[in-house]
Order: C-alpha cells, then structure tokens, then sequence
C-alpha cells in the first residue's frame, strides 16, 4: 500500500514512512492511494472475531508488507490487552433505536488510546533497528495528550513534548499528562487555544531548522495511524447489529475530524453505514460546513466539553480531498487560502460529495446537559459531555430509516468531566482503579506563551537530535 499527499507534492510513502512521518512534507496529510475493499462475504465472515483479530484483518491492507500478518496481530492483542473490558470496546442498547459504543476502557479513559496503545508498539517495532530517534510534537485538547504519553512513556528512541491548551482541560485530563514523570516526557502548557497548538505542531514540521536535526514525529490524528485503527471499530459495532445485510448509522462527537473520518474509512472499505452524524459543540465549524459549505473558523468558545473545543479540524483536509476528485494542486490552493483567511466555501462537488453520507447537528450546553440528563434517568448510563453532545445529535437527526440503528461514539469516561456529569445528572462518578492516586501525584509541566520561536527552542535544547 502506497499513501500519497492531499497536497499532491510530497513523495509517495508506504505504512512504515507515513507512520514515522506524520505531516508530509508539502503540508498535507497522508492518505491510500486506494481506498481498499471488502466484499459483503468477506465483511460476512469477520462476525464474532475477538477485537484483535478483527483489527489485524482490518488493517492488514492498510499496512501491506510492513509487517506480517503474525506480527500485526501479535501487537494488536497487545494493544488490546490492556484494556479494562473484555469486549474493548462494548456496545451498549439505550432503547429501540439508540446505542452506545464505549471506547473509554483503555489505560487513560478516552477513545485515543484504540489507536496510540497501538502507535506506541508501531513506533517501537519501526525504530527497532536502526539508530533513528523520534521527536514527537503533540498538541492536545486533552485526550490525545494523556493516552499518547502513555503510550510513549519510558520507551527508548522517542521524546515527546505535548502541547496543551493553559486552564482549557479539565482536572483530570491535565494531571494524566503532567503527573508522568519519565526523562522522554516534555509537558507545556500554553496561552492560547488547541487550535493554536496544533498550528504550532504543524509548523514545526516544516521547518527545516528543526527538522534538519530531528525527526520530528506525529501523533495526532494527522498520522495515518491513528486513524486506520480507529475505522476497526466501526466494523465492530455494525457486525454486531447485523451488517453486512443491515445499514448501521453512527453520531459522533466530532473536534478534529478523526474519529468521523474513521466511519468515512470504514464506508469506503465496504462498510453499509447509512449516516454518519457530524456532532459538534457550540465550536461548530463543521456543522456550518457540512449544512451550508460556509468552513469558516472563528474565535473558540471554552465549553464543558473541552476536548471538542476546536476550530481547525485538521482532517477535514483529507475528506475535501477526495471531495476535489483527490486534485492535490486544487486542494493546496483551497488550503493556502484558508490558511490566508481562516475561511473557505466548499465547492458544489465537495459538499454533494459529503451530504452522501454526513450530516451534522451543533449542541449547545442546554442541549448537552439534556441528552446527559435523560440517558441517566431513562436507561441509567452516565455519559460524559462529549458522548451526550453526540447522543443529543443521534435523537434530533431526522430521515433515517426505522430499524436502522443508531450507534454513538463514547468517547471519554464520564470521570474525566466530573463537574459538568454532577452538574447535569446529580451523580459524582468516581475515577475507575486503574488510574490510582492521580490526584495524590506530583504534577511537572512547563508554561509557556505560546509563542512559535519560544516553543521550537524549547524542543530543541530537550530533545534528541535524530541520529542520536
Ligand atoms: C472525548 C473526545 N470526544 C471527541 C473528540 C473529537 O474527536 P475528533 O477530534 O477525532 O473529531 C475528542 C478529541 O479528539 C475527544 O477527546
Ligand atoms: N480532542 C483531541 C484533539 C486532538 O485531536 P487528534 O485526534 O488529532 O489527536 C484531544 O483530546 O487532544
């Protein structure tokens, strides 16, 4: 399998070059150069496998020769094996139509660690051999921040310095990033929003003098990585209730276009989805675009879901790509002008392209809270803001045919947003075991302005050079 650039100019690389690369060179994000296919008797046949094997099967196609298929599944089941639910990810019924897939069961609470439990391993089995160092640049709004740390902490060959938002994330997010304390882990926080963050970790990609003596890495969901691991579940979900032979709609809390983009992977393989429902929070960027094709980024407003308070969402780029008929040279041009004006109007084949198979609902915080509300008092789950945005969004979305059932993406562990689940609900969930005495621990992070120059200076007198 080879990945090209939506930016048309970046070489072509295959799994193991997009997964050390992260941004390519040109600016863009890496894609297939072919969306690979399931037929309906191969999908037919993946019912009832265990969640690793499904995952090798998934992406095997994806990671070509790489790896073998031996050793693709050898570090899935390990990746998987440190989630708290046999399952991995349960499916749970809310009633006749709505359901709820939880992928909080991983070692820091949040859907991100499905794909960096993996990246960890993939980082250490491409680094292996050989003497490159990897400089990872993260930037979180507070989920990808912690569950990438755990995934890095401690191993050989890699530093990490992950970005995140000063006050914007909760309590718990920032304290399961700034309390690990191992020599490869850089903390920062700094003034300013996630989407100033993830500028600063583009950047820094394209700037050769860091990365004429790092080799600066990615995490974020603008490595392909992550997202083919995230489209497993998917498959996971829509076997249970019945596909092939039954569509299977899905809403998801929606920030940086990852997860969704996932559901979009998983139709193109093969996958019959009927809708996949773009939830966004007052932060609503791509709701304006999906309904109206007005993407236009404004200030970002801090909400109880705060890891959806993004305005940017990097992986947008990779669906108005295959919206331009994947036109690398129209797409940059799109992309200069956005980055120009903040602002952009999709074209007429880019928004018919998408409205095939999304569409979008914004929540607000009264919204939120109700959704929270009735799934405690109606069916007894304790959602977390981000997952209830998302329900809100499955019971409000009109036209989906009766019997299609509608899966929500929960996406983080009520415990992570305890004030905002007592606010709404009256309950106080408490944080499961396995993240111990988080509040008892020392907490070492650096704050910074936020400035470009500030952090890349920062990053450089810490890390290590790439042939370290
Ligand atoms: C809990 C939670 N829900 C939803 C999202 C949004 O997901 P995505 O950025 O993939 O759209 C995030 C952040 O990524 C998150 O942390
Ligand atoms: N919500 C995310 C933002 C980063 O998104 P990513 O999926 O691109 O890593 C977070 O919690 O950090």
């Amino acid at each position: 399998m080879k990945y090209v650039s939506t930016r048309g100019q970046a070489p072509s690389l295959d799994f193991q070059g997009v997964t050390l690369a992260g941004l390519a060179s040109d600016g863009g994000l890496y894609v297939p150069e072919v969306w690979p296919q399931f037929t309906a008797d191969e999908i037919a046949a993946m019912a009832g496998l265990p969640y690793a094997k499904l995952a090798q099967t998934i992406m095997q196609p994806f990671v070509g020769d790489c790896l073998t298929p031996e050793r693709l599944l050898e570090l899935c089941e390990q990746a998987y094996g440190r989630f708290a639910h046999a399952a991995v990810v349960p499916l749970k019924q809310l009633d006749e139509t709505q359901w709820v897939l939880e992928l909080f069961h991983g070692p820091t609470l949040a859907f991100k660690d499905v794909a960096l439990q993996l990246l960890g391993l993939l980082f250490e089995e491409f680094l292996a051999k050989g003497d490159d160092h990897l400089t990872i640049v993260g930037a979180t709004s507070g989920d990808t921040g912690s569950a990438a740390i755990d995934a890095v902490a401690g191993r050989a060959k890699v530093d990490i310095f992950m970005l995140h938002p000063h006050g914007r994330v909760s309590d718990v997010q920032r304290r399961q990033m700034t309390t690990v304390i191992a020599p490869n882990v850089h903390n920062i926080a700094i003034d300013g929003s996630f989407d100033d963050a993830q500028a600063t970790v583009k950047r820094m990609f394209n700037d050769p003098a860091m990365t004429g003596t790092f080799h600066i890495a990615a995490v974020n969901s603008i490595n392909w990585a992550r997202l083919m691991a995230q489209v497993v579940y998917y498959f996971y979900a829509a076997l249970q209730l019945g596909a092939p032979q039954r569509k299977v709609a899905f809403s998801v809390p929606t920030g940086n276009f990852g997860d969704v983009f996932a559901g979009y992977v998983a139709a193109k393989m093969g996958l019959p989805i009927e809708r996949l429902i773009v939830a966004t929070n007052v932060n609503d960027i791509l709701h304006r675009a999906l309904s109206t094709g007005d993407y236009s980024a404004s200030t970002v407003t801090p909400t109880a879901a705060p890891s959806m308070d993004i305005q940017v969402s990097s992986n947008f780029e990779r669906l108005l790509f295959d919206g331009c008929g994947r036109d690398g040279a129209a797409l940059a041009e799109q992309m200069r002008s956005f980055d120009a004006n903040k602002a952009i109007q999709l074209t007429n084949a880019q928004r018919e392209s998408s409205a095939a198979l999304f569409s979008s609902e914004r929540a607000d915080a009264g919204n939120m809270a109700n959704a929270m509300r009735w799934a405690y008092e109606a069916t007894g789950e304790v959602l977390d803001p981000h997952t209830a945005i998302a329900l809100h969004a499955a019971r409000v979305t009109k036209g989906i045919p009766a019997g299609v059932p509608i899966v929500t993406l929960a996406t983080a562990h009520p415990a992570k947003f305890v004030d905002a689940v007592e606010r709404a609900t009256g309950l106080r969930p408490g944080l499961p075991a396995r993240v111990g005495d988080l509040f008892e621990r020392e907490e070492r992070c650096d704050h910074l302005t936020g400035s470009y120059e500030e952090i890349a200076a920062y990053v450089a007198a810490r890390a290590t050079p790439q042939h370290g």
